[in-house]
């Protein structure tokens, strides 16, 4: 006997295919029944709109999230990053699994660095996270950039590069290795210079939290530290009442002493979009071991960013 297809709700973006087929090929695995993709258009597909502008926080999401809610998909694959901070009580990210690259990359004009860029280049980015840190960058070096606002899925940003009309354009490395594009990849962004968005890199796979069989076997996709560490990013994202638009960068980290683990080091950034002002501050706990102490290193650090002025660097648009 054949058991009944598990139905997984996916955009129909190649990222957001790719990262479905993956994770459809694992779930297979540990339920021992075949899943089906359910493409669903959001309104973050169709909207030529600015993303700020159309209100950014979960466009990507929300179609996704009432296809669950409606019974018409047993289950949903996010870019955490693209998750709203605020959890339904319905819905429950059932597997967070192993993060990939969070750091953010650049594909250039003439396979060019960061660094090399020549005076006046002009950088394709969207995010205010981006703009704020690249322009922050830029300052303290006295390079000459200047940051244009795009948007678009990842042939379109790369086509800006390859047409002439900028000098290079800036990706998540993770969507770049998840299509398996990652060839096309000029610079790789420290995050010294970049420190990428909360949850970057990372998958929600969400599903009803009635559903309890389906629950528990995808709970064995799960990442304790991967969770840990997003759990904390996106707490301090929470705290500082910032959206997935705003220009705040999160990255927590393992801090090891050889092969044993010994911290967790959370890193964050607010910053106005030209660059002038970033308030970057860092923490470091014991490894949070229960959801509550991860969210307890996040609140923490916002605290001590808000502290330092953050709050009147989050109202900027891009
Ligand atoms: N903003 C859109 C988005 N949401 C998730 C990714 C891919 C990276 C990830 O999974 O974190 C991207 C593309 C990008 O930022 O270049």
């Amino acid at each position: 006997m054949t058991e009944k297809a598990l139905r997984l709700g996916t955009r129909r973006s190649k990222l957001a295919m790719a990262q479905s087929g993956q994770v459809a090929e694992a779930v297979s695995q540990v339920t021992g029944r075949p899943v089906e993709l359910v493409e669903i258009t959001t309104y973050g597909d169709v909207s030529r709109e600015h993303l700020a502008q159309i209100g950014g926080t979960g466009v990507f999401v929300a179609a996704l999230r009432e296809a669950l809610a409606r019974g018409e998909v047993d289950f949903a694959v996010h870019s955490l990053k693209d998750l709203p901070t605020a959890q339904p009580d319905e819905l429950v990210v059932a597997a967070i699994p192993v993060r990939e690259d969070p750091r953010d990359v650049m594909v250039t004009r003439d396979a060019l660095k960061l660094t090399d860029l020549p005076r006046g280049a002009r950088i394709g980015t969207g995010s205010p996270r981006r703009m704020a840190q690249l322009n922050a960058y830029a300052r303290s070096r006295g390079m000459d950039i200047e940051t244009v606002p795009i948007r678009g899925n990842v042939d379109t940003r790369i086509g800006y590069v390859l047409k002439g009309e900028l000098d290079a354009v800036v990706l998540a490395a993770a969507g770049m290795n998840r299509i398996g594009r990652s060839d096309e990849v000029t610079d790789v962004l420290s995050v010294d210079t970049v420190l990428p968005a909360p949850g970057q890199g990372a998958l929600a796979i969400e599903c009803t939290a009635d559903d309890a069989e389906l629950v528990a076997a995808l709970a064995e996709l799960d990442d304790p530290f991967t969770r840990a560490a997003v759990t904390a990013e996106r707490s301090l994202l929470a705290a500082l009442e910032a959206g997935c638009s705003a220009p705040v960068g999160a990255l927590a980290d393992l801090l090891a002493d050889g092969q044993i683990v010994k911290e967790m080091r959370l890193r964050g950034v607010v910053g106005s979009t030209d660059g002038s002002t970033l308030v970057q501050l860092s923490t470091t706990g014991p490894v949070p071991e229960t959801h509550e102490a991860a969210m307890t290193l996040g609140r923490e650090l916002a605290a001590e960013m808000l502290a330092q002025g953050a709050a009147g660097l989050m109202g900027e648009r891009a």
